[in-house]
Protein backbone atom coordinates (compact mmCIF):
# COMPACT_ATOMS: atom_id res chain seq x y z
CA UNK A 1 0.00 0.00 0.00
CA UNK A 2 2.67 2.26 0.77
CA UNK A 3 4.39 1.41 -2.10
CA UNK A 4 1.57 2.19 -4.72
CA UNK A 5 1.24 5.14 -2.54
CA UNK A 6 4.58 6.97 -3.45
CA UNK A 7 4.71 5.84 -6.90
CA UNK A 8 1.18 7.79 -7.49
CA UNK A 9 2.59 10.62 -5.92
CA UNK A 10 6.17 10.64 -7.40
CA UNK A 11 5.69 9.77 -11.18
CA UNK A 12 1.84 8.93 -11.16
CA UNK A 13 2.33 5.01 -11.99
CA UNK A 14 -0.94 3.10 -11.23
CA UNK A 15 0.70 -0.30 -9.65
CA UNK A 16 -2.11 -1.63 -8.76
CA UNK A 17 -3.78 -1.53 -12.70
CA UNK A 18 -0.12 -3.12 -13.83
CA UNK A 19 0.07 -6.78 -14.55
CA UNK A 20 1.46 -8.60 -12.37
CA UNK A 21 5.08 -9.24 -14.02
CA UNK A 22 5.37 -5.69 -14.92
CA UNK A 23 4.65 -4.39 -11.41
CA UNK A 24 7.81 -2.14 -10.25
CA UNK A 25 7.39 -3.25 -7.14
CA UNK A 26 9.00 -6.65 -8.18
CA UNK A 27 11.75 -4.71 -9.33
CA UNK A 28 12.39 -3.16 -6.28
CA UNK A 29 11.81 -7.10 -4.66
CA UNK A 30 14.50 -8.34 -6.50
CA UNK A 31 17.11 -5.46 -6.37
CA UNK A 32 16.17 -5.51 -2.46
CA UNK A 33 17.11 -8.90 -2.14
CA UNK A 34 20.65 -9.16 -3.52
CA UNK A 35 21.42 -6.06 -2.55
CA UNK A 36 23.69 -7.58 -0.22
CA UNK A 37 24.97 -10.53 -2.00
CA UNK A 38 27.82 -12.18 -3.30
CA UNK A 39 28.65 -10.74 -6.43
CA UNK A 40 28.25 -12.97 -9.03
CA UNK A 41 26.70 -11.68 -12.19
CA UNK A 42 25.36 -15.01 -13.04
CA UNK A 43 22.03 -15.94 -14.39
CA UNK A 44 20.13 -17.73 -11.11
CA UNK A 45 21.91 -15.75 -8.62
CA UNK A 46 20.39 -13.21 -5.92
CA UNK A 47 23.10 -10.49 -7.59
CA UNK A 48 22.31 -11.30 -11.08
CA UNK A 49 18.62 -10.89 -10.10
CA UNK A 50 19.54 -7.39 -8.00
CA UNK A 51 20.87 -5.96 -11.37
CA UNK A 52 17.94 -7.22 -13.46
CA UNK A 53 15.81 -5.64 -10.72
CA UNK A 54 17.55 -2.68 -10.91
CA UNK A 55 17.25 -2.28 -15.01
CA UNK A 56 13.67 -3.13 -15.21
CA UNK A 57 12.74 -0.29 -12.24
CA UNK A 58 14.97 2.27 -14.03
CA UNK A 59 13.66 1.43 -17.16
CA UNK A 60 9.73 2.07 -15.84
CA UNK A 61 10.95 5.60 -14.54
CA UNK A 62 12.93 6.56 -17.65
CA UNK A 63 9.65 5.66 -19.89
CA UNK A 64 7.68 7.23 -17.59
CA UNK A 65 10.31 10.70 -18.12
CA UNK A 66 10.06 10.24 -21.69
CA UNK A 67 5.95 10.16 -21.68
CA UNK A 68 5.92 13.15 -19.14
CA UNK A 69 8.08 15.43 -21.66
CA UNK A 70 5.70 14.50 -24.55
CA UNK A 71 2.52 14.99 -22.43
CA UNK A 72 3.01 17.37 -19.47
CA UNK A 73 0.51 17.58 -16.40
CA UNK A 74 -2.26 19.54 -17.38
CA UNK A 75 -3.59 20.78 -14.45
CA UNK A 76 -2.75 21.04 -10.37
CA UNK A 77 -4.77 18.03 -10.15
CA UNK A 78 -2.14 15.86 -12.43
CA UNK A 79 0.98 17.47 -11.44
CA UNK A 80 3.42 14.89 -9.04
CA UNK A 81 6.99 15.04 -8.10
CA UNK A 82 8.32 13.83 -11.48
CA UNK A 83 6.86 17.39 -12.98
CA UNK A 84 8.75 19.62 -10.44
CA UNK A 85 11.87 17.63 -11.38
CA UNK A 86 11.35 18.15 -15.40
CA UNK A 87 10.57 21.62 -14.35
CA UNK A 88 13.88 21.82 -12.44
CA UNK A 89 16.03 20.25 -14.67
CA UNK A 90 14.92 22.55 -17.49
CA UNK A 91 15.98 25.29 -15.68
CA UNK A 92 18.99 27.00 -17.34
CA UNK A 93 21.02 27.42 -13.42
CA UNK A 94 20.58 24.19 -12.54
CA UNK A 95 22.89 21.07 -11.90
CA UNK A 96 20.13 18.15 -12.23
CA UNK A 97 19.71 16.45 -15.14
CA UNK A 98 17.50 13.86 -16.54
CA UNK A 99 19.68 10.89 -15.40
CA UNK A 100 19.82 12.37 -12.07
CA UNK A 101 16.16 12.63 -11.93
CA UNK A 102 15.91 8.95 -12.60
CA UNK A 103 18.62 8.05 -10.01
CA UNK A 104 16.02 10.53 -7.55
CA UNK A 105 13.67 8.96 -7.84
CA UNK A 106 14.64 5.07 -7.60
CA UNK A 107 16.51 6.19 -4.31
CA UNK A 108 13.42 7.54 -2.80
CA UNK A 109 11.26 4.79 -4.18
CA UNK A 110 13.98 2.01 -2.95
CA UNK A 111 14.40 4.11 0.47
CA UNK A 112 10.74 5.10 1.08
CA UNK A 113 8.37 1.65 1.03
CA UNK A 114 9.92 -1.10 2.80
CA UNK A 115 11.26 0.84 5.67
CA UNK A 116 8.19 2.64 6.16
CA UNK A 117 6.46 -0.38 5.90
CA UNK A 118 8.15 -2.74 7.76
CA UNK A 119 7.94 -0.16 10.86
CA UNK A 120 4.44 -0.03 10.81
CA UNK A 121 4.07 -3.43 11.24
CA UNK A 122 6.00 -3.84 13.59
CA UNK A 123 4.31 -1.07 15.76
CA UNK A 124 0.95 -3.10 15.12
CA UNK A 125 2.85 -6.31 16.79
CA UNK A 126 4.61 -4.79 19.43
CA UNK A 127 1.56 -2.46 20.39
CA UNK A 128 -0.77 -5.66 20.08
CA UNK A 129 1.36 -7.59 22.70
CA UNK A 130 1.80 -4.86 25.08
CA UNK A 131 -1.67 -3.62 26.46
CA UNK A 132 -0.13 -0.70 28.48
CA UNK A 133 1.07 0.47 25.37
CA UNK A 134 -2.28 0.46 23.78
CA UNK A 135 -3.89 1.69 26.74
CA UNK A 136 -1.61 4.72 27.05
CA UNK A 137 -1.61 5.52 23.20
CA UNK A 138 -5.41 5.39 23.31
CA UNK A 139 -5.30 8.06 26.67
CA UNK A 140 -3.27 10.38 23.98
CA UNK A 141 -5.12 10.16 21.29
CA UNK A 142 -8.96 10.64 22.53
CA UNK A 143 -7.59 13.43 24.64
CA UNK A 144 -6.32 14.94 20.93
CA UNK A 145 -10.18 14.27 19.85
CA UNK A 146 -11.98 16.13 22.99
CA UNK A 147 -10.23 18.65 22.66
CA UNK A 148 -11.11 19.34 19.52
CA UNK A 149 -13.57 22.30 18.39
CA UNK A 150 -14.13 21.48 15.35
CA UNK A 151 -15.20 17.51 15.59
CA UNK A 152 -14.75 16.84 11.88
CA UNK A 153 -11.29 18.45 11.38
CA UNK A 154 -8.49 16.07 10.06
CA UNK A 155 -5.54 15.71 12.26
CA UNK A 156 -3.29 19.10 12.32
CA UNK A 157 0.03 19.24 12.87
CA UNK A 158 0.27 20.81 16.45
CA UNK A 159 -2.21 17.78 17.28
CA UNK A 160 1.05 15.56 15.65
CA UNK A 161 3.77 17.60 17.15
CA UNK A 162 1.52 17.07 20.88
CA UNK A 163 2.02 13.41 20.44
CA UNK A 164 4.90 13.04 23.05
CA UNK A 165 3.86 8.97 23.85
CA UNK A 166 2.92 7.98 20.19
CA UNK A 167 6.83 9.30 19.39
CA UNK A 168 8.14 7.32 22.06
CA UNK A 169 6.59 4.04 20.73
CA UNK A 170 7.59 4.93 16.86
CA UNK A 171 11.07 5.88 18.51
CA UNK A 172 11.04 2.33 20.51
CA UNK A 173 9.53 0.69 17.20
CA UNK A 174 12.47 1.70 15.59
CA UNK A 175 15.56 1.22 17.31
CA UNK A 176 14.05 -2.99 18.11
CA UNK A 177 13.51 -3.05 13.95
CA UNK A 178 16.99 -1.83 13.24
CA UNK A 179 15.46 -1.27 10.05
CA UNK A 180 18.49 -0.55 8.13
CA UNK A 181 21.43 -2.92 9.10
CA UNK A 182 24.17 -0.87 8.03
CA UNK A 183 25.34 3.05 7.46
CA UNK A 184 27.98 3.47 5.19
CA UNK A 185 30.66 6.42 5.46
CA UNK A 186 33.96 7.01 3.60
CA UNK A 187 37.14 8.11 6.30
CA UNK A 188 38.11 11.41 4.87
CA UNK A 189 41.43 11.11 7.06
CA UNK A 190 43.01 8.74 9.11
CA UNK A 191 41.19 8.21 12.31
CA UNK A 192 42.34 6.80 15.44
CA UNK A 193 40.09 4.60 17.47
CA UNK A 194 40.51 2.65 20.37
CA UNK A 195 44.02 2.20 19.34
CA UNK A 196 43.10 0.82 15.92
CA UNK A 197 43.70 3.06 12.42
CA UNK A 198 40.78 3.46 9.96
CA UNK A 199 42.90 4.54 7.37
CA UNK A 200 41.67 7.58 4.77
CA UNK A 201 39.93 6.29 1.63
CA UNK A 202 38.38 3.13 3.46
CA UNK A 203 34.85 2.31 3.65
CA UNK A 204 33.43 2.03 7.31
CA UNK A 205 30.16 0.04 7.77
CA UNK A 206 28.01 1.26 10.90
CA UNK A 207 26.03 -1.24 12.34
CA UNK A 208 23.46 0.53 14.56
CA UNK A 209 21.77 -2.60 15.78
CA UNK A 210 25.06 -3.25 17.65
CA UNK A 211 24.77 0.41 19.72
CA UNK A 212 20.52 -0.67 19.77
CA UNK A 213 20.91 -3.31 21.45
CA UNK A 214 23.92 -2.79 23.97
CA UNK A 215 23.50 -3.34 27.47
CA UNK A 216 25.87 -0.62 27.91
CA UNK A 217 23.90 1.59 26.65
CA UNK A 218 20.18 0.65 26.76
CA UNK A 219 18.60 -1.18 30.11
CA UNK A 220 17.15 -4.01 29.60
CA UNK A 221 17.60 -3.65 25.06
CA UNK A 222 15.82 -6.45 24.00
CA UNK A 223 12.66 -5.26 26.10
CA UNK A 224 9.64 -3.01 23.74
CA UNK A 225 9.46 -0.37 26.44
CA UNK A 226 8.47 3.21 25.25
CA UNK A 227 8.90 4.83 28.69
CA UNK A 228 12.35 4.24 28.27
CA UNK A 229 12.38 7.46 25.84
CA UNK A 230 10.37 9.60 28.72
CA UNK A 231 12.37 13.22 28.87
CA UNK A 232 14.65 12.44 26.36
CA UNK A 233 15.30 13.67 22.67
CA UNK A 234 12.74 12.25 20.26
CA UNK A 235 13.55 13.78 17.03
CA UNK A 236 17.05 14.03 16.31
CA UNK A 237 19.42 11.26 15.88
CA UNK A 238 22.85 10.71 17.97
CA UNK A 239 25.29 8.54 18.80
CA UNK A 240 23.29 6.22 20.96
CA UNK A 241 20.04 6.47 18.62
CA UNK A 242 21.04 6.46 15.41
CA UNK A 243 17.51 4.24 13.54
CA UNK A 244 17.40 7.67 10.85
CA UNK A 245 21.06 7.28 10.68
CA UNK A 246 22.92 11.27 10.96
CA UNK A 247 24.56 13.80 10.69
CA UNK A 248 24.70 15.31 7.40
CA UNK A 249 23.21 12.31 5.70
CA UNK A 250 20.36 11.83 8.22
CA UNK A 251 17.02 10.14 6.49
CA UNK A 252 15.48 12.97 4.51
CA UNK A 253 12.51 10.87 5.07
CA UNK A 254 12.68 10.49 8.82
CA UNK A 255 10.29 13.23 9.34
CA UNK A 256 7.83 11.71 6.56
CA UNK A 257 8.18 8.16 7.73
CA UNK A 258 7.38 9.49 11.63
CA UNK A 259 4.22 11.21 10.60
CA UNK A 260 2.93 8.89 8.74
CA UNK A 261 3.19 6.43 11.84
CA UNK A 262 1.65 8.71 13.54
CA UNK A 263 -1.12 8.65 11.51
CA UNK A 264 -1.67 4.69 11.34
CA UNK A 265 -1.23 4.40 15.18
CA UNK A 266 -4.21 7.62 16.02
CA UNK A 267 -6.60 5.87 13.57
CA UNK A 268 -5.90 2.04 14.82
CA UNK A 269 -6.27 2.81 18.47
CA UNK A 270 -9.11 5.81 17.85
CA UNK A 271 -11.37 3.10 15.89
CA UNK A 272 -9.99 -0.09 16.26
CA UNK A 273 -9.23 -3.53 18.27
CA UNK A 274 -6.78 -6.12 16.70
CA UNK A 275 -4.71 -9.29 17.68
CA UNK A 276 -2.28 -10.85 16.17
CA UNK A 277 -3.65 -14.76 14.67
CA UNK A 278 -0.54 -16.06 12.84
CA UNK A 279 3.15 -15.00 11.63
CA UNK A 280 4.94 -12.10 12.90
CA UNK A 281 7.80 -14.22 12.98
CA UNK A 282 11.37 -11.78 11.75
CA UNK A 283 14.13 -12.84 9.51
CA UNK A 284 16.64 -10.50 8.08
CA UNK A 285 17.38 -10.71 4.54
CA UNK A 286 19.00 -8.06 4.93
CA UNK A 287 16.33 -5.86 5.76
CA UNK A 288 13.56 -7.30 7.61
CA UNK A 289 11.33 -9.85 6.43
CA UNK A 290 7.93 -11.62 8.30
CA UNK A 291 8.24 -15.08 6.73
CA UNK A 292 4.94 -15.64 7.40
CA UNK A 293 3.62 -12.51 7.42
CA UNK A 294 1.37 -10.85 10.43
CA UNK A 295 -1.98 -11.55 10.23
CA UNK A 296 -4.20 -9.91 12.86
CA UNK A 297 -7.87 -9.96 13.69
CA UNK A 298 -9.37 -6.64 13.52
CA UNK A 299 -12.89 -5.33 14.80
CA UNK A 300 -14.14 -1.81 15.07
CA UNK A 301 -14.18 -0.12 18.77
C1 LIG B 1 10.92 3.97 9.22
C2 LIG B 1 11.30 4.47 8.06
C3 LIG B 1 12.72 4.79 7.66
C4 LIG B 1 13.91 4.44 8.25
C5 LIG B 1 14.13 3.59 9.50
C6 LIG B 1 14.97 5.04 7.46
C7 LIG B 1 16.31 4.93 7.75
C8 LIG B 1 17.33 5.53 7.02
C9 LIG B 1 18.75 5.44 7.33
C10 LIG B 1 19.36 4.70 8.53
C11 LIG B 1 19.41 6.14 6.39
C12 LIG B 1 20.94 6.35 6.31
C13 LIG B 1 21.26 7.69 6.96
C14 LIG B 1 22.75 7.92 7.14
O1 LIG B 1 23.55 7.51 6.29
O2 LIG B 1 23.11 8.56 8.16
C15 LIG B 1 18.43 6.66 5.46
C16 LIG B 1 18.73 7.43 4.35
C17 LIG B 1 17.80 7.90 3.45
N1 LIG B 1 16.43 7.78 3.55
FE1 LIG B 1 15.43 6.83 5.03
N2 LIG B 1 14.41 5.74 6.42
C18 LIG B 1 13.04 5.62 6.50
C19 LIG B 1 12.10 6.20 5.66
C20 LIG B 1 12.39 6.96 4.56
C21 LIG B 1 11.41 7.59 3.69
C22 LIG B 1 9.90 7.55 3.91
C23 LIG B 1 12.11 8.22 2.70
C24 LIG B 1 11.62 9.06 1.54
C25 LIG B 1 10.54 9.77 1.54
C26 LIG B 1 13.53 8.00 2.94
C27 LIG B 1 14.54 8.48 2.15
C28 LIG B 1 15.87 8.37 2.44
C29 LIG B 1 16.94 8.88 1.57
C30 LIG B 1 16.75 9.61 0.23
C31 LIG B 1 18.15 8.60 2.22
C32 LIG B 1 19.56 8.97 1.76
C33 LIG B 1 19.96 10.28 2.45
C34 LIG B 1 21.39 10.69 2.13
O3 LIG B 1 22.25 9.83 1.88
O4 LIG B 1 21.66 11.90 2.18
N3 LIG B 1 13.65 7.23 4.08
N4 LIG B 1 17.17 6.28 5.87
Amino acid sequence: MIFDCFAKELIDYDEINTSPKKKLRYSFQAFMDGLISFPLNIPGTAYHACLKGRKNALKVIKDKLIARRKAPAKSEKDHDFLDDLLKEVDNEDSILTEEIAIDMIFVLLFASHETTSAAVTLAVKFIADHPKVLDELTKEHEAILKSRDDKNSELTWQEYKSMTFTHMVINETVRLANIVPGIFRKALKDVEINGYTIPAGWLVMVVPAVVHLSHGKYEDPLEFNPWRWEGKELHAGSKTFMAFGGGVRLCVGADFAKLQMAIFIHHMVTKYRWRVTKGGDIIRKPGLIFPNGLHIKIAQK
